[in-house]
């Protein structure tokens, strides 16, 4: 009986997507593999996609999927919908050229889990006996769990050939992926006779097979259990997930600097997110201007009183003025009557001893000045001269300095004139809110500012369950005594807090489990969440990073999602296995890359760099005026032993006076330091108990081992400095 393969085929081309092509590739594959013996070849699903990397990753991930049920947060996972687990043979057609439109290698080859070059070389090696031109191909060959995927041209005649050219070997490689043969097998199959080159034949590098899943028919994923590592050998980026046996037993991350990392980040982030309209309204302090805002009207849009007293002609200088009507705060002044001459030369209140001959109005601060006058003089300076007859009014006063015209009004515009630029695109609303005033102030209604970054925040961790600083946690009552072994994910409220404290969008993504799957799974999930437009620009993680066999999230990154990891060691503690990586989105190639800082899982260490890292990135790309930590010199107040890294030490640090240096003409704040617990392990988040800075120490050197009492160390400040003298 012959063994029976299911097939599926993927046409990759923008005509024959668009329709303004016929396909032919799939009837010349279909009619060869009726043909073609050796095994019967059920085509089962066919699909055309256009020349775009995210369709044919799409395709090819929809088709090699496990059919063990996913562990994802959203049930509606797009990747699972039409997920057939049963595919053996995926051939793509086209797309392999060199053409900038050319990129199914590009899409297919970071989602093999394994490579075949053996396929590569014999499709090429047929191809090129046939025409030279075959040097223009880039096939790429390899396995995704049990599926083995074939990127043929997309010519259909030397798709055939090339398929031709692979045949032979064909239905037992399918065995093996299912794994039901041996590479004992299959020699017997292909050599007969048995013989010497029986022991030449090269082992196929299968992982050991995944215990408790069976054997043979299961379609779970056989990598699904697997620790991955890079293969140091494998020249592209195509990755061995291989036993634990195998692993490295060195990161293959070169270690680099806390300066150099900060400035690979500053190469790849984006500061061109966009802008948005937003109300005023007092949500809008901290968000930065993207246009300059121009004075719609003049501050004050009258004349206005400076003080509580009365206006005055100033030219009348003293003498006993008559009091008119008032003009208090909230008069319109249309209604304050103007100051004229005729109104009081001369006129006689018989009330008081003295009869006044001048006028003046009671204005209080900011109330409308009538016309006419020119000045207010303060209430101190005027005495009462006379009574009304109700004896509760003001009839009259008297003035006795001399008073200068202009004196205690602001001028119409003397604030804000019209037309005058009042902020300018990169200012930022400051926290203080006077920005903010300013433009209610101005009547401004809405602003257009620059778009903060979203910020989604994950934990790894098989370990970790959501603790009451959760949605679910809170629900699920966070004071449950865990199993042993379990822990609160303490991390993920911990950067939620931090980032929202700072005023980031955040979008809570919940925890991922250890397993290369899941991870790979969620990752793209969240790449594809581009369509819906629900999307983040950054993501940051903690976890998972270092050198454990369940760290898989480097591997998953660089091999299986396309990311690109710019470092993944820092020399520095806490924080040594800081990752920090970009993935192009494949929906919107042109669109800025997602950011992804993968944190290390010590919860010290992700608050550190989280600080370090995440939060200037989020500032820069925010547009903020002063991204980085506010940095201090300080004199540390006590010995403090070095670490062979550099170390970003918990501290707290203080400007301090003594009463006599406070009254000296000028004396600069002296700002001390010093460490704010003993004990600052990774592990220990009360390392950060009271402390406002980071306090950066260097590294020991053979010389130095302990940083002495008195020596000037650079501070970097988290929170708020503290003022030892209050005001
Ligand atoms: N062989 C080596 N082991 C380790 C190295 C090394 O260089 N070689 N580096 C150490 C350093 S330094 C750090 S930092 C950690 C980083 O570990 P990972 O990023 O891989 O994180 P995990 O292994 O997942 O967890 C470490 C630790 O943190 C706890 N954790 C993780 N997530 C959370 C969370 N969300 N809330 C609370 N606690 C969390 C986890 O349970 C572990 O205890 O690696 C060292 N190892
Ligand atoms: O660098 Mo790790 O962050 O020391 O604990
Ligand atoms: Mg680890």
């Amino acid at each position: 009986m012959t063994a029976e393969y299911r097939v599926a085929i993927l046409v990759v081309s923008t005509s024959v997507y668009q329709g303004t092509t016929a396909d032919r590739a799939v009837e010349h594959l279909v009619g060869f593999l009726r043909t073609a013996g050796r095994a019967t070849w059920r085509v089962i699903a066919t699909d055309v996609v256009a020349d775009d990397v995210g369709q044919i990753q799409r395709a090819v991930t929809r088709w090699t999927q496990p059919a063990a049920p996913r562990d994802l947060h959203n049930p509606d996972n797009y990747f699972q919908a039409s997920a057939d687990p049963t595919i053996d043979l995926l051939l793509t057609s086209g797309g392999t050229g060199l053409s900038p439109d050319d990129v199914t290698p590009e899409a297919v080859e970071p989602l093999l889990t394994r490579i075949c070059p053996g396929f590569t070389a014999a499709m090429l090696t047929h191809s090129l006996g046939i025409t030279p031109l075959a040097t223009l191909s880039r096939p790429v060959c390899g396995v995704r769990c049990r599926t083995l995927v074939l990127t043929l041209p997309g010519k259909p005649k030397a798709a055939v050939e090339n398929l031709e050219a692979v045949l032979p070997s064909l239905p037992h490689a399918l065995d093996l992926i299912r794994g039901q043969a041996s590479s004992r097998e299959l020699h017997q199959r292909m050599n007969p006779s048995g013989g010497a080159e029986q022991h030449s034949v090269a082992k196929p590098q299968l992982p050991p097979r995944p215990t408790g899943h069976g054997h043979g028919h299961g379609h779970r994923c056989v990598h699904a259990d697997h620790p991955t590592v890079v293969d140091p050998s494998a020249t592209s980026h195509v990755h061995h997930r291989v036993a634990v046996a195998h692993r490295h037993r060195e990161s293959q991350f070169p270690m680099v600097s806390v300066a150099e990392a900060g400035r690979l980040i500053q190469t790849q982030l984006s500061t061109d997110l966009g802008t948005e309209t937003l109300a005023v309204t007092p949500a809008l302090v901290g968000r930065v201007l993207a246009q300059d805002v121009v004075a719609p009207v003049s501050v004050p849009a009258f004349r206005a009183s400076m003080v509580d007293g009365y206006a005055v002609r100033a030219a009348d200088g003293p003498g006993i003025y008559q009091v008119g009507p008032a003009s208090v705060a909230g008069s319109l002044a249309q209604d304050v009557p103007a100051l004229t001459d005729s109104a009081v030369q001369g006129e006689d209140q018989g009330a008081t001893a003295a009869s006044p001959t001048l006028t003046a109005v009671r204005v209080s601060t900011g109330a409308p000045v009538p016309d006419g006058a020119d000045a207010v003089v303060m209430v101190e300076y005027t005495e009462l001269n006379a009574m009304a007859a109700d004896a509760q009014e003001e009839a009259s006063i008297i003035i006795s300095g001399t008073v200068q015209s202009g004196e205690n009004i602001r001028a119409v515009g003397s604030d804000i004139q019209q037309g005058q630029v009042v902020l300018r695109t990169g200012d930022r609303l400051g926290l203080a809110g006077a920005e903010l005033g300013a433009l209610v102030s101005l009547g401004v209604r809405q602003v257009e500012v620059y778009r903060r970054p979203i910020v989604g925040v994950f934990s790894t961790g098989s370990e970790l369950v959501d603790g009451p600083g959760s949605a679910e946690g809170a629900t699920a009552g966070g004071e449950t005594p865990l199993p042993a072994g379990r822990i609160y994910d303490s991390n993920r409220p911990a950067l939620l807090a931090a980032l929202r404290g700072h005023n980031f969008p955040v979008v809570d993504l919940g925890i991922v489990r250890d397993d290369a799957d899941t991870v790979r799974e969620f990752l793209l999930k969240t790449l594809k969440q581009d369509a819906t437009g629900s999307r983040v620009d950054v993501l940051v993680s903690s976890g998972g990073v270092s050198m454990g066999e369940k760290d898989v999230l480097k591997s998953v990154l660089e091999h299986e999602v396309g990311a690109r990891i710019h470092f993944g060691r820092v020399n520095m503690k806490p924080g040594k296995p800081t990752v920090f990586a970009t993935i192009n989105r494949p929906a919107h190639p042109t669109a800025a890359p997602l950011l992804v800082f993968a944190l290390p899982g010590n919860p010290v260490s992700a608050i550190v760099t989280a600080h370090l890292y995440v939060l200037p990135t989020l500032r820069r790309m925010a547009h903020e005026p002063a991204p980085e930590l506010p940095r201090l010199t300080a004199k540390l107040q006590h010995d403090l032993p070095l670490d062979r890294r550099p170390e970003y030490h918990r501290g707290v640090v203080m400007t301090y006076f003594d009463a006599g240096e406070a009254t000296a003409p000028y004396h600069p704040a002296p700002v001390v330091a010093w460490s704010a617990t003993e004990h600052q392990r990774s592990s220990r988040l009360l390392s950060f108990a009271n402390s406002n800075a980071l306090l950066i120490l260097p590294a020991r050197e053979p010389h130095r081992a302990v940083l002495e009492a008195g020596s000037e160390i650079s501070v970097l400040l988290i929170d708020r400095l503290l003022n030892h003298h209050g005001f």
